[in-house]
């Protein structure tokens, strides 16, 4: 039991009906999870408006309201706050009522387009293997210290965000890493958290179905480089365009990693094959097992961090060595009969088109290259038809099918897909909507040394269609078809 005035500390309150010297139960945005004694907070969203359920939540025994406008019933007993703005308001209070778990360790939030799983996931891998307790938020999944449990989104809600980091310090974590995503910040899921660090990787087209202007998305992003405290670093790819654009105006100690620009961080790629990276890191060479140029990337921000963290930094090198690579992000296996095949996240057009590159800079044969790839339904548009046409152009043959379609009909985005096609390039395409069927005609067309190239889904274990999970996993389809096909 908490007080809910205790719990109100740096909310923008506007006005006060009724005693905040009353014992709460927990915070919901939600009235279909309220019970007795709860605090509603009614957000505006995107599909519906928490403030017209405020009567359903007191129904259930909401005891205390947040809202930004007060509804016409005011009701006897229960308290009403007004607010400016109630994801802000939710934010603070879930981390009042936490006790401000982010204060209590060291938080350190990876931002942009891509590269935010591989980095926090790698960061919470190499502090585990320097002997800390670590915490991590990601895409894939949830990690207290050995504990490990589902991810629902990339940058949760605030109060499942302060659960989880008040679960870390009950368990003695020291250091957590968390993605920050644009919609996270957007919706102030991550306001009222301290950073001891923050982040940037790249920023290229994506979420432009949320964000209007590819502006806008950049702001956000920018928003939580601004935010940071004095003491805090942040972190840079100073090669990327908007990277010197997201260190302006933040008050944050600011250091810059970057492959080809002058930066504190500064690494050379000696060597790029199928098995790792031979990198110069500064003044030392480092071999990792993560594969492509981009890794070099992550490599950097992920060496940097724990440097700014005080981490010896040939230690950190010699951890990094250690490495293993994300589930879902580039990896492969070579099949009996000498077919390689690689699963990927790649699911925006510049991941696609970066892992398409990275192929083509570690082929060494004259081998065919076959990509398996689609678009996720209810989702950005835009990317259809460029993603299908940096796979047409960068592949021998590809293979257009499904992702997740959702409440989409699978051939309109295919449909859509196909637009972006060039003409002189429409005897590479196969157009196969069931995602199984495609993977087989993959597997029935590589010959040995081919590599084939299944993109979009990465560790993701289900296909969404018509609101319905099914099961499907991109690596275990792959290899169960070629060993079915003896290949
Ligand atoms: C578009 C988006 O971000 N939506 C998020 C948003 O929901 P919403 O604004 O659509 O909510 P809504 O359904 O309109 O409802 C508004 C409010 O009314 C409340 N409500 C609604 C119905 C009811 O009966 N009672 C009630 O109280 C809801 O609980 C909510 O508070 O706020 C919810 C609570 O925080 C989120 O769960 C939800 O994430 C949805 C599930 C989602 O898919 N989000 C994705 C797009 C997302 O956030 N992705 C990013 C980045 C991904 C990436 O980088 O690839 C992420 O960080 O995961
Ligand atoms: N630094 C990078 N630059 C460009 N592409 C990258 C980088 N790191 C990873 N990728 C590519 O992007 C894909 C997604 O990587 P990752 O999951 O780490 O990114 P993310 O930012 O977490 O994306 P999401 O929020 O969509 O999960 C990878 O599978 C890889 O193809």
């Amino acid at each position: 039991m908490k007080v809910l005035k205790d719990i109100l500390y740096k909310v923008a309150i506007e006005s006060v009906t009724g005693s905040t010297e009353i014992d709460i139960h927990k915070i919901d945005f939600d009235s279909r999870k309220i019970e007795t004694n709860d605090v509603f907070v009614a957000i505006r969203g995107s599909l519906s408006d928490g403030h017209d359920y405020i009567e359903k939540a007191i129904q259930l025994g909401a005891i205390a309201i947040i809202c930004d406008t007060l509804p016409e019933n005011i009701e006897k007993g229960i308290t009403y706050i007004k607010v400016k703005d109630t994801n802000s308001a939710l934010a603070f209070m879930a981390a009042n009522y936490f006790g401000n778990p982010s204060e209590k360790l060291k938080l350190v939030g990876v931002t942009g387009t891509n590269g935010k799983t591989t980095i926090a996931s790698l960061l919470f891998q190499l502090f585990q293997k320097a002997g800390f307790k670590v915490g991590l938020l990601s895409t894939v999944k949830i990690m207290v210290d050995e504990t490990e449990y589902k991810a629902t989104h990339t940058t949760p809600d605030s109060t499942t965000i302060n659960h989880y980091l008040n679960e870390m310090i009950e368990a003695g974590v020291t250091h957590c890493f968390m993605e920050v995503s644009s919609h996270g910040i957007h919706q102030k899921r991550t306001e009222a958290l301290h950073f001891v660090g923050g982040v940037f990787t790249n920023l290229s087209h994506d979420h432009l179905d949320y964000h209007p202007t590819f502006a806008e998305y950049r702001d956000v992003k920018k928003s939580f480089f601004d935010s940071l405290p004095k003491t805090a670093f942040a972190l840079s790819n100073i090669d990327d365009k908007n990277g010197p654009v997201m260190l302006q105006n933040t008050v944050a100690r600011k250091f810059t990693y970057a492959l080809k620009s002058y930066a504190d961080f500064k690494a050379t790629i000696l060597e790029s094959q199928l098995s790792g990276l031979l990198l110069k890191v500064n003044d030392n060479e480092v071999w990792v097992k993560l594969i492509g140029s981009f890794n070099a990337y992550n490599v950097l921000a992920i060496y940097g961090t724990a440097v700014e963290l005080g981490m010896d930094s040939l230690e950190a090198l010699r951890l990094l060595s250690d490495l293993e690579s994300v589930s879902g992000r580039f990896q492969y296996i070579v099949s009996a009969g000498n077919v390689t095949a690689i699963v990927d996240y790649a699911h925006t057009p510049d991941a696609l088109d970066n892992v398409l590159k990275t192929i083509a800079d570690i082929r060494t044969k004259n081998e065919q290259l076959i990509t398996v790839v689609g678009c996720g339904g209810n989702r950005d548009k835009t990317k259809r038809p460029i993603m299908a046409k940096i796979a047409t152009d960068l592949s021998d043959k590809a293979i257009l099918t499904s992702d997740n379609p959702r409440n989409e009909d699978p051939e309109v985005i295919l449909d859509e897909m196909e637009k972006g096609v060039e003409a002189h390039n429409y005897k590479k395409i196969l157009r196969i909507t069931d995602r199984k069927q495609a993977i087989k005609t993959a597997c029935q067309l590589a010959q040995p040394n081919d590599i084939i190239l299944i993109a979009g889904k990465g560790h993701e274990t289900y296909q969404e269609i018509n609101g319905v999970r099914n099961h499907f996993d991109d690596m275990e389809t792959v290899k169960e078809i070629l060993e079915q096909l003896g290949k």
